[in-house]
């Protein structure tokens, strides 16, 4: 086995076309199999293996740096530097990162996991290097997906004009994390399927070179007419035009083409943009068959191709789906908007039923944000679809053109809190934080799918303005759902447990283990009140001074950031009511990034358990009220 070889890039370099070719199909194998123990992001990754190895065969990596965008398609570069011993830990907690981590490895020079920052950072790299004096290349790996990304565009707009020696690989497979959306993408489909591009280019460059070289005016209408003829043969002539030298397109499982193509890239002078054609999931049917099933693989049965799905209650995604498509079916206002994300948020079954209500804007979070803004300015009531820690891109506009303008803009925010496997960089932990400051926003969080579907007729039936829904990534409580829907009174939270020893303001799943610690707390006769602070803003004021009124000892308890979390404001209203020497303490994810794991694994790091809150009431309950 060649890959047992390799234990670093430059142990490629010795090896012949016929042997790089051999390692690409050992490495598909070792993917494959590794994969479908751990899961991760499978397809990407099959579509980059001669891509990644040309790269570190024909460049000197970490001298030259490779930059991925997003850095789920970097699991090749890891095992060729290094780390094929540790992919059974991938993903997983304390091991292997599913994205670029610079701690785990001297070629990693630049982390992500958010889309479109790759050619931002190659900018940033080249002209440090130009700085420094330095003469190493630097390489960004951008998709198709994560050139839609506005980003990637404020980037080609600064490289074209820069024209600093840099190379942009763009790796086309036709799909983001779904198919492809948008313009760009047509225009580089219309590339990729045009053959008559490069054999009308070879034919004008054969023909000008064979006029006889002259002077004068002649050469110039000559070198105009080269121009002129550029718009209709060179086929990136939107990448020329912006300043980059536009090479291909050129199949990117074509070892020899690859590493040709990349030599002469490396001799032009300024940016160039090679735009590779790659088939995402290539080498495992199942993959190359339903490359959206196998972005973000299960674990799973090579031979069947049978991932392992969990059993048990529906994922709270399921339930927001379903509940969305009852309500757009009484309610005609309604448009859902997904920034590349129809699968993981749950909009596939309502795009089939409702076609023309689902808008896919592609990696844009920016614009999804103020379209759904204009769509209320407009009267339609739209459901901005997104992840917490992906909505963290369009934070100005939902201040700036939803909130300000107080637009009935509905907000279904996904993966809220601990996200597992994909880690630091996809935690949605600051929503809380990054929200509950604006005006007008309202935000609420349930405390089981049933109370979800409330939330989501609550938010249809609210027309004072912005109101966002945060729900996890993880499966509901197995609760019957009610019917018909209910609306919730704005601003209220529920007493789900009597006690008069202490209370505990819960949020979303820190409830269950709420409810948990009052059962082990009241055998030692600690009555714990579990209450669903539901409405994280605006708060039950009410039962604020109630509770303050009783002198109980108050725990808040969220999986959010404390820093201006919820807790936080709970502190801040007491403080502003000038209510001192009450006993409380909040619980929730402290000053740091936790890194990927699975959610029970997270929550234990940071003490959102049932055992630290048991132990936080017995801290704060007087010990002549606990049994001895
Ligand atoms: C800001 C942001 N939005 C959404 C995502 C979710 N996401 C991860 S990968 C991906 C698709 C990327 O497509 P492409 O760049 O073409 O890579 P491919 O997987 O096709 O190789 C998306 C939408 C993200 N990581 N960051
Ligand atoms: C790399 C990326 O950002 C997405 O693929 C993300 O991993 C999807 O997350 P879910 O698996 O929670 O849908
Ligand atoms: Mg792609």
């Amino acid at each position: 086995m060649l890959l047992e070889q390799i234990t670093q890039p430059k142990d490629l370099k010795r090896l012949s076309i016929e042997q790089l070719e051999q390692l690409a199909t050992e490495t598909r194998q070792f993917l494959v199999e590794k994969l479908s123990v751990t899961g991760g992001h499978l397809s990407s990754n099959l579509g980059v293996v001669e891509l990644t190895i040309a790269l570190h065969y024909l460049f000197n990596s970490p001298n030259d740096k490779f930059i991925f965008d997003v850095g789920h398609q970097s699991y090749v570069h890891k095992m060729l530097t290094g780390r094929m011993d540790k992919f059974d830990t991938l993903r997983k907690y304390k091991g292997l990162c599913g994205f670029v981590k610079r701690s785990e490895s001297e070629h990693d020079v630049w982390e992500a996991g958010h889309s479109s920052t790759s050619l931002s950072a190659a900018m940033g790299m080249a002209i440090a290097r130009d700085l420094k004096g330095d003469n190493n290349r630097v390489v960004a790996i951008i998709g198709d997906g994560a050139l839609t990304g506005g980003m990637a565009l404020e980037a080609l707009n600064h490289i074209g004009h820069e024209k600093k020696n840099l190379i942009v690989v763009l790796n086309d497979n036709e799909m983001s994390i779904a198919p492809n959306v948008g313009a760009l993408h047509n225009y580089l489909g219309k590339i990729r399927s045009d053959k008559h591009y490069v054999k009308v280019k070879e034919e004008v460059e054969y023909l000008i070179k064979k006029i006889p070289a002259i002077g004068g005016t002649l050469a110039k209408t000559i070198e105009k007419l080269k121009d002129s003829l550029k718009y209709m043969v060179v086929p990136g002539v939107l990448f020329e035009e912006l300043g980059l030298t536009y090479l291909g397109p050129l199949d990117g499982h074509n070892l020899p083409v690859l590493l040709e193509t990349l030599k002469q890239a490396e001799k032009v002078e300024g940016p160039v943009l090679l735009h590779v054609v790659t088939l995402k999931g290539k080498g495992y049917s199942p993959a190359e068959a339903d490359s959206h099933a196998w972005h973000g693989a299960s674990p799973y049965k090579i031979e069947s191709g049978q991932m392992l799905k969990s059993v048990g209650p529906p994922m709270y995604t399921e339930v927001f789906s379903k509940s969305l498509i009852e309500l757009a079916r009484e309610d005609s206002r309604i448009v859902a908007v997904t920034p590349a994300m129809p699968g993981g948020s749950g909009l596939l079954g309502f795009a089939a039923e409702f076609p023309n209500r689902m808008i896919d804007v592609g990696i844009a979070e920016q614009h999804a944000a103020t379209l759904c803004a204009a769509l209320a300015n407009e009267g339609i009531k739209p459901v901005f679809a997104v992840y917490s820690t992906f909505l963290q891109r369009a934070y100005d506009q939902v201040v700036h053109d939803i909130c300000r303008a107080n637009l009935n803009v509905i907000f279904a925010i996904d993966r809220a809190g601990f996200v597992g496997p994909d880690g630091e960089t996809h935690q949605g932990v600051y929503d809380i934080a990054y929200l509950r400051s604006i005006p007008n926003m309202v935000l609420m969080m349930p405390k089981d799918e049933n109370e979800l579907r409330h939330m989501m007729k609550t938010a249809v039936d609210y027309n004072e303005g912005p109101i966002a829904i945060r729900y996890p990534r993880i499966s509901g409580l197995g609760t019957s759902m009610d019917n018909p829907y209910q609306t919730l009174p704005i601003g209220t939270w529920e007493v789900l447990r009597p006690g008069d020893s202490a209370v505990v303001l819960a949020v979303g799943p820190m409830i269950p283990l709420a409810m948990e610690a009052a059962e082990q707390l009241s055998k030692d006769g600690v009555q714990l009140r579990v209450v669903n602070a539901r409405f994280i803003k605006p708060m039950d004021e009410a039962m604020l001074l109630q509770l303050a009124k009783d002198n109980l000892p108050i725990i808040t308890m969220e999986e959010g950031a404390l820093m201006g979390g919820f807790g936080s404001s709970v502190l801040e209203y007491y403080a502003n009511q000038n209510l001192y020497g009450l006993r409380i303490k909040i619980l929730g994810i402290p000053d740091y990034f936790v890194e990927h794991g699975s959610v029970p694994e997270q929550r234990k790091e940071v003490g959102l358990t049932a055992e630290k809150l048991v132990s936080e009431v017995k801290s704060l309950v007087p010990r002549k009220r606990q049994h001895a």
